[in-house]
């Protein structure tokens, strides 16, 4: 957790924020960011005596010859020393104030600070892009009644010739480039009637970008024709039929694998109607119904009442086993806030895995629900981001990034699986970690903060168990230690793979897990099937010579996919993308033995059809997810039934609840166990528990197989018994004695250079400044140290840790002096509480 006394900051520029130094302290310059593409960094201006900015307002700028619009980031009280006066221009006028909320850009600062990068890279990860760019500076006339005494006479003739272009128009508004256009000298017009109130001067942002619009087929009554139709376009009308009569066009090519020319010929005769249609940007699509509050069993009735007593900045971890119903007492802790006239921050993991998440939102609060992350084209982010603005009470569900909603009256911020290490950035900087940089928004607008899981991390069940009386305040832990309706966690078999080859059994599937599967048909249900994907990847190599086939780019074999029987067999690179045709033989000595090992979701589906051709599977992978709601369809289509199975990677763990699933197999835990990393063990006890967890969630109980060739592993035996303390106090003393976080803390120094010595050198230059320094700053240094992957997409990588303990204050060396170390090819950037080390 973030201590503020062991603060990496350098030191801090203006603070911003709207706090009493600023209306009292004189400040005649401001930084601002400029909206124009290609100016980089921030420029400073000179403000005007007459002219009040606070950080986040919006600005019209001179920038060269035009002007153009300006964030007001910081504010000063001397210009900097390199700076003669001479050259600073004048702020022409404040567009709007008060756009973002009032601590949003301390916000920003800290997280600049915090983890040794610039404010503009925080921008650029807070803010939609273009922003400014799309915006329209307007002004309007002040509403009539407000004017009294006003006389028209005394203004400059170019000023009442604007005042009668906007008097004429019916709203009484216009853009001021329209203006500037129409009427000569119409700048100074504008200025006098702004100062003398006349206008008012707004940022409007253009008439939504168009909604976007797609090709839809739709099926129309023509049976009449059916005679004349070809057995293809046939097959055509038919795989429409099944649909619903209704499908995108381009879904419809990929089902029927059939060309457009085909499907229009269709059209000429009649059968189909192919038409643009609109598609909602809020991902809104699904028609979900609404639903009431449930009623609540003890355990959430108790962690709901405390929550709901809080009031302004207060910590919670919500430690509820798997199926304890974490979400339902988010939703009744979102309710009052709604209620209050406030908005709610929800942060999941990864949104188009958790379709299931948004919905249950959206069925308990309708449109209030919306929906930001990352994958989001630019005008989705640009639309949700006005929305947000507005301020209107809402529910912001997000990954990420959302942490920097810029939701002005928020009163709760939730954390789903805040265990899950996508919530860390790893790259590029800013490498933020989205609890991190929550707890600091919680604290700022002083509010509550939700830490929810089944499998808290490390640093956070540290922190819930810390003494209370530290700065900033504790969690308060609240457990819900069983699932609703008692249901029981599902007992966990671990079967040793090491016996069942020794007696005989070399397939993959244990003894165990083929009698459960072959149940699950005949008893009507459900099961789910996990592959670790690292770890377990299924490279290509020559059974003759040994032959790898390796990524061009990268130190890592090629993985084979193949997604359905006809389709190309493909190599693709995990780290890198890089994806080749399977070559027919081996490319190093012809042999046509060229085959892929290992057991990828690819690999467990084939060999299920061989052993149990009755079962229906379905592939969950990133195979078969690779298009957009593909997600969603895979999953709709398993909980209606389609399938028996589900089989897939990681994925698989998040968030799935479908009552109907009592089998989980897990085919090999030991990817997963054996990674070269301090937190492997933390990672595969949590991964474990969620993927044991999604079964038996229903009336009929549950069942987990998990196999491996380690079955006395202490995750494995903790996993088994549902041991979450014991295995904590386990790990914890192991991170102890390695001098790994949480008792200590960590930052990583990351090196990368097309170039393999010049990074390797870049690295042991700046390990051999940083090493003197060590005794005297408080830190340990180790490495310089080769990335355990080398090189990724042609780059190699090198990395320096360094070391922090707890107890003392440490002073952190001078980035910028070190980035100015780095010749041109090599990049480094600083992983402040880095969660994966190369
Ligand atoms: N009080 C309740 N009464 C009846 N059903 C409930 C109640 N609370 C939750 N449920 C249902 O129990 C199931 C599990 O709840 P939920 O998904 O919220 O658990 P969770 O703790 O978030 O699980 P996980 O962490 O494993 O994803 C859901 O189907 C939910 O609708
Ligand atoms: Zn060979
Ligand atoms: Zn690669």
């Amino acid at each position: 957790m973030f201590d503020s006394s062991l603060s990496l900051a350098t030191p801090l520029l203006a603070e911003s924020g709207i706090n009493d130094s600023y209306r009292f302290a004189t400040f005649s310059w401001v930084e601002v960011l400029v909206d124009c593409p290609g100016a980089q960094g921030l420029f400073t201006y000179a403000l005007p005596p007459d002219l009040t900015v606070q950080p986040g307002d919006i600005l019209t700028v001179p920038f060269g010859a035009q002007q153009v619009g300006a964030i007001a980031i910081h504010l000063l009280a001397q210009l900097p020393p390199d700076l003669p006066p001479t050259q600073v221009r004048e702020v022409e006028e404040v567009v709007s104030t008060g756009f973002f909320p009032a601590t949003y850009w301390t916000l920003l600062n800290q997280v600049a600070d915090y983890y040794c990068t610039s404010l503009m890279a925080v921008i650029r990860v807070a803010l939609p892009p273009g922003l400014l760019g799309r915006s329209q500076r307007r002004v309007r006339l002040i509403e009539l009644k407000a004017l009294g005494g006003l006389d028209p006479s005394e203004l400059s003739s170019v000023a009442q010739q604007v005042l009668s272009r906007l008097q004429a128009q019916k709203q009484g508004s216009y853009t001021w480039q329209y203006l500037q256009q129409k009427i000569s000298g119409a700048d100074r017009g504008l200025r006098e009637l702004l100062k003398q109130g006349w206008i008012e001067s707004y940022l409007e942002p253009p008439a939504t970008v168009r909604p976007k619009l797609r090709q839809a087929v739709t099926l129309v009554a023509a049976s009449h024709l059916e005679g004349s139709l070809s057995p293809r376009q046939q097959e055509i009308i038919q795989a429409l039929q099944r649909e619903g009569g209704d499908l995108w066009l381009s879904d419809l090519l990929q089902l029927c694998r059939t060309s457009s020319g085909t499907v229009q010929t269709l059209a000429k005769k009649g059968c189909i109607v192919i038409q643009p249609r609109e598609i909602l940007r809020a991902e809104a699509g699904v028609a979900i119904a609404p639903d009431q509050p449930k009623d609540l069993t003890p355990d959430q009735a108790q962690a709901l009442a405390t929550i709901t007593s809080l009031s302004g900045f207060a910590q919670v971890l919500l430690h509820g086993v798997t199926g304890s119903g974490k979400t339902e007492v988010y939703l009744q802790a979102i309710a009052p806030v709604l209620q209050h006239g406030q908005s709610a921050l929800v942060l999941v993991p990864e949104i188009g895995l958790t379709p299931q998440l948004t919905d249950r939102f959206r069925a308990r609060f309708g449109s209030k629900v919306c929906v930001y992350h990352s994958a989001l084209s630019e005008g989705e982010r640009y639309d949700t981001w006005r929305q947000m603005l507005s301020g209107s009470p809402q529910v912001v569900i997000g990954t990420r990034s959302a942490v920097f909603a810029p939701l002005p009256q928020l009163g709760l911020i939730i954390l789903d699986e805040e265990h899950d290490s996508s919530f860390k950035q790893d790259q590029p900087a800013p490498c933020y970690h989205a609890r991190t940089v929550a707890q600091w928004r919680a604290e700022l607008v002083n509010c509550p903060l939700i830490l929810g899981s089944a499998t808290p991390s490390i640093e956070t069940w540290v922190s819930a168990k810390a003494k209370q009386d530290v700065n900033p305040p504790a969690p308060h832990y609240l457990s819900l230690p069983s699932r609703v309706r008692s249901r029981p966690l599902p007992p966990i078999e671990v079967v040793d793979m090491r016996q069942e080859f020794q007696q005989g059994n070399r397939t993959i599937f244990s003894r165990a897990l083929q009698v459960a599967l072959e149940r699950l048909r005949e008893r009507g249900q459900q099961g789910i099937l996990f592959i670790h994907r690292r770890g377990h990847s299924t490279f290509v190599s020559c059974r003759s010579c040994g032959y790898v086939v390796d990524c061009p780019n990268c130190d890592v074999s090629l993985s084979y996919h193949h997604t359905h029987a006809e389709a190309t067999q493909l190599l693709r690179c995990h780290y890198c993308n890089h994806t080749a045709i399977h070559p027919p033989q081996c490319p190093e000595c012809s042999s046509p033995y060229l085959k892929f090992f290992g057991s990828g979701t690819q690999r467990v589906t084939q060999e299920l059809a061989k052993h149990l051709p009755d079962l229906r599977c379905l592939r969950f992978d990133s195979d078969t997810t690779r298009t957009k709601g593909s997600h969603r369809a895979l999953l709709t289509q398993f909980a209606q039934g389609d399938a028996d199975l589900l089989v897939g990677t990681q994925m698989l763990t998040k968030g799935i609840d479908l009552p109907q699933v009592t089998l989980v197999g897990v085919i090999a835990a030991d990817g997963l166990l054996h990674l070269p990393d301090f937190r492997a063990s933390e990672r595969a006890f949590q991964t474990l528990t969620q993927v044991a967890g999604r079964a038996g969630r229903g009336d009929e109980p549950g069942q987990v197989i998990i196999q491996t060739y380690s079955p006395e592993h202490f995750v494995v035996e903790a996993v088994q018994r549902h041991e979450y303390e014991p295995f904590v106090s386990a790990e914890l003393l192991q991170r102890q004695t390695l001098r790994f976080p949480p008792h200590n803390r960590l930052v990583l120094l990351k090196f990368s250079s097309p170039d393999p010595l010049a990074v390797q050198k870049t690295a042991k230059r700046i390990a051999a400044v940083l090493a003197p320094q060590q005794a005297e700053s408080g830190y340990e240094l180790l490495g310089p140290a080769p990335a355990s992957i080398l090189r990724v997409a042609r780059r190699y990588r090198w990395q320096v840790l360094l070391k922090l303990p707890l107890d003392r204050a440490v002073e952190l060396p001078d980035w910028n002096e070190l980035r100015s170390l780095c010749p041109p090819n090599v990049s480094m950037t600083v992983d402040v509480d880095p969660l994966n080390l190369l």
